[in-house]
């Protein structure tokens, strides 16, 4: 397939963002840390125990900036050359695209075609490409407008080849109005698509409304009388790009699949569609490589599947053993500025160890390694050692492994090694990837033990990951600019609240199971560095405890009349270390194109969820660990955003005044949940101690003896609240901004008996 000469210019380079300014700012917060640490233990026997509590939280804050320090030391990244592919690589491997939905209300079906229209676009020869959706709601709705989409599609790709299109979703490529400097007949094309997208939408919005019609067709006969959880398997193919040469007016074969469900059964959430995924795409396509994205996630960057290619085919001539090409989770709406920072500097970190961590979407497989490959299975990089092949290729292991389908087992042998996929046609295999799809299909076999997508975790990706890192791959971090994916994050609020406590619980279920990293250090192929990498994340629920008692320690230092940090000279350690990491930080946000107001909810953000929701992913895993409750996997309600394209597509600049509502501007939505319990009750007892200190309250304490508290612990009881501030502001509010009275009023009483316990102990 390669072109073997080695004179020709690299498909891709890895870059190096090694830092000696980042490394000594990183050490210097540290030291820091450390010095305060030591300036406590010397004198721990002066104080009272809010000193040993305090010593104990900025422990694990000192560990977590080590771990963080170790994570970021030499960063890196790789850069692909796609021009350079078509002289390099004269046949392109096929590549199948998996998209997950599984509920049509929280994941409206206008966003899942969208990103399927956006996948059928993308810059690669169409007869190389299928995509599979799995539709874990079944929902005849979500099949209609697939079927839709397909007849848009026939439009909507030779447009955007055409005319070399950027955006290839067109909810948000006719966001934006036509010049008025392009020629008429763009114009003419131009408006003309626009019409028939308006058209297409409306059948689909006609048919949300009134679905009814379609119990009529014969083809909608598999869902009727079906509900969720339980239906037999579905499987259809919506188009079949037959004989296709891939030319610019082709669609990629489209698939809709629903796996079988049944009550008693349990299905595992997204990893099991994908392992439905991975195999009906084995029996119809079996491409090499495969790319999975959320139903919100639409390609944003045409040639990504090229630039996913430039890595994976330079890694077959050189011994680089890279498993996946993860690229980074970015966002249209303005949700999520911490989690693009976090992605590039702490993910670029990862990547610079042995590869980043795989994020669930936007990712590029390799189905071998997916079907259980090592690095050290492999002879040339290409071809089975004849110890991998008797272990892997014996008939009866391999339907022990991989399920009782004769014709599973040969596309698996097919895969393994690497043989082109036979051409037959899609609709053969109809009756085969049904059988596939039963809910017994994987009893005893391994998929989700140790092949395909792993169980036992609400984070299914990082669960995988670590599976992967841990047979000794490598992985591959892409960071385009305009971003490759976009997709959309809820709000603060409820959604994303839960969201966060889904995402924490996950980790800490994966930080306890068989692949956690503390079993994986010692006795795995996986690097130690990466150990740290994964350990950093798995252990975010953990975080809530000593953040949570670091948010009240100053409210309690107050009323109780003690002093919680260092005097004189020594407070410079809090003060400077306060004042580098917000520098710091700040940095980090303004570098990528945030606001300073982005930055600053950003801040705050993560003190609430870190403070609620995932505190609550603690009490999750004690309860499953007990065996008292099953964790489970809530979709994320996502949502159309209507704002203008703007940096994400071209420009640099993130944040602009005149985008329209932003949720970054800082309203925070509340409801009736627990979720909000541990913030309004942070907010009321800093304000209490703040004004009980002021009016002289800790005096009432029978062993007051003055010179306790100061100004530092008022101001950190200020810097609190002003990190809760969307609390601060939702006491005043009503409606969906506000507080509802039943948290206030259980806030309130924990606050007044959390005062009374501070003034009198
Ligand atoms: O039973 C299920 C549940 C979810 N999904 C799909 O999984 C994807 C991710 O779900 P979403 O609610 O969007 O979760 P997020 O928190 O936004 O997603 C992040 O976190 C998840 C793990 O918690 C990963 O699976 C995702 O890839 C990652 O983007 C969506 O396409 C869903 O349709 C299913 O197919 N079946
Ligand atoms: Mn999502």
């Amino acid at each position: 397939m390669a072109d073997s000469s080695s004179s020709l210019p690299p498909l891709s380079e890895k870059i190096s963002y090694k830092s000696y300014f980042l490394r000594a700012v990183d050490l210097t917060i540290l030291g820091l840390l450390l010095s305060l640490l030591l300036h406590r233990a010397v004198h721990m026997s002066q104080n009272d125990t809010v000193w040993v509590v305090a010593f104990l939280c900025e422990s694990c804050f000192s560990f977590i900036w080590l771990l963080i320090t170790c994570i970021k030391w030499c960063p890196a990244e790789h850069k692909p050359f796609p021009d350079r592919l078509d002289e390099r690589i004269h046949d392109l491997p096929s590549v199948d695209m998996f998209v997950t939905t599984a509920d049509p209300v929280r994941e409206p079906p206008i966003l899942v075609v969208n990103t399927v229209l956006s996948l059928l676009a993308v810059n690669y020869p169409a007869n190389k490409l299928a995509c599979y959706v799995s539709d874990d709601g079944c929902s005849s709705l979500t099949y209609f407008s697939l079927k839709e989409a397909y007849k848009f599609a026939k439009i909507w790709v030779p447009f955007c080849k055409k005319y070399n299109v950027k955006v290839r979703a067109p909810f948000r490529y006719f966001l934006n109005p036509l010049g008025s400097s392009e020629d008429s007949e763009f114009s003419r094309e131009w408006e003309m698509t626009k019409r028939e997208y308006e058209k297409f939408i409306q059948r689909v919005e006609d048919a949300s409304g009134d679905s009814y019609w379609l119990d009529a067709d014969d083809d909608f006969e598999a869902f009727s009388n079906v509900k969720p959880n339980d239906h037999s398997t579905i499987v259809k193919v919506i188009s079949e790009n037959k004989r296709g040469v891939g030319d610019e007016k082709e669609v990629p074969h489209i698939v809709y699949i629903s796996r079988e469900k049944r009550p008693n059964y349990l299905h595992h959430y997204k990893a099991g569609a994908m392992n439905f995924l991975v195999r009906v795409s084995g029996l119809m396509t079996n491409a090499p490589y495969m790319l999975n994205v959320d139903c919100d996630m639409y390609a944003n960057e045409a040639d990504v599947v090229r630039q996913a290619m430039c890595v994976f085919l330079e890694g077959s001539m050189n011994q680089d053993h890279c498993a996946f090409v993860q690229f980074p989770q970015d966002f249209y709406d303005s949700n999520a500025g911490e989690l693009v920072v976090l992605q590039t500097y702490l993910v670029r970190g990862i990547a610079g160890i042995q590869g980043p961590i795989y994020a669930g979407s936007g990712c590029f497989h390799t189905r071998r390694v997916m079907y259980g490959l090592s690095p050290n299975d492999l002879e040339d990089n290409i071809s089975l050692s004849s110890f991998a092949t008797r272990k892997f290729l014996a008939e009866e292991s391999l339907a022990r492994v991989f399920g009782n389908s004769k014709e599973m087992v040969t596309s698996v042998v097919d895969a393994l090694q690497r043989k082109s996929n036979p051409q037959n046609s899609l609709t053969n295999s109809l009756e085969v990837a049904k059988a596939v799809g039963h809910c017994n299909y994987e009893y005893q076999t391994s998929w989700g033990k140790t092949i395909g997508w792993l169980y036992d975790s609400t984070s299914e990706d990082v669960n995988t990951s670590i599976g992967i890192h841990s047979r000794g791959w490598t992985s591959s971090y892409l960071l385009p600019e305009p971003p490759a994916f976009l997709g959309c994050m809820p709000p603060g609020g409820p959604e994303a609240m839960l969201q966060q406590r889904r995402w924490a619980t996950g980790l800490l279920e994966v930080l306890f199971n068989k692949q956690s990293p503390l079993i994986g250090m010692f006795c795995k192929k996986i690097r130690f560095r990466q150990s740290l990498a994964y350990l950093y994340i798995l252990t975010w629920g953990l975080r809530s405890i000593p953040e949570l008692v670091y948010c009240l320690l100053p409210a309690y230092c107050l009323l109780h009349n003690s002093s919680l940090f260092p005097k004189g000279v020594c407070l410079g350690i809090i003060v400077t270390l306060v004042g580098m990491h917000c520098l710091y930080t700040l940095w980090e946000f303004m570098s990528l194109g945030f606001s300073v107001q982005s930055w600053y909810v950003s801040q705050s953000f993560w003190r609430i969820k870190t403070t609620s929701s995932w505190l609550f992913s603690i009490l999750d895993i004690i309860l499953k660990l007990l065996g008292v409750s099953k964790t489970v996997f809530i979709v994320t309600k996502k949502t159309i955003s209507e704002t203008k394209l703007d940096s994400k597509d071209g420009s640099s600049q993130r944040d602009k005044d005149d985008d329209g509502p932003k949720a970054d501007s800082g309203k925070f939505e509340f409801d009736g949940s627990l979720y909000f319990l541990p913030g309004t009750f942070i907010v009321l007892i800093n304000l209490t101690a703040i004004a009980g200190f002021s009016m002289g309250l800790q005096r009432l304490n029978p062993s007051y003896k003055g010179g306790g508290s100061s100004l530092a612990e008022v101001c950190v009881c200020v810097l609190v609240v002003m990190l809760f501030l969307p609390f601060l502001k939702g006491l005043f509010e009503k409606g969906k901004y506000g507080i509802p009275l039943s948290t206030l009023s259980k806030a309130s009483l924990l606050a007044v008996l959390f005062a009374f316990f501070s003034v009198r102990n």
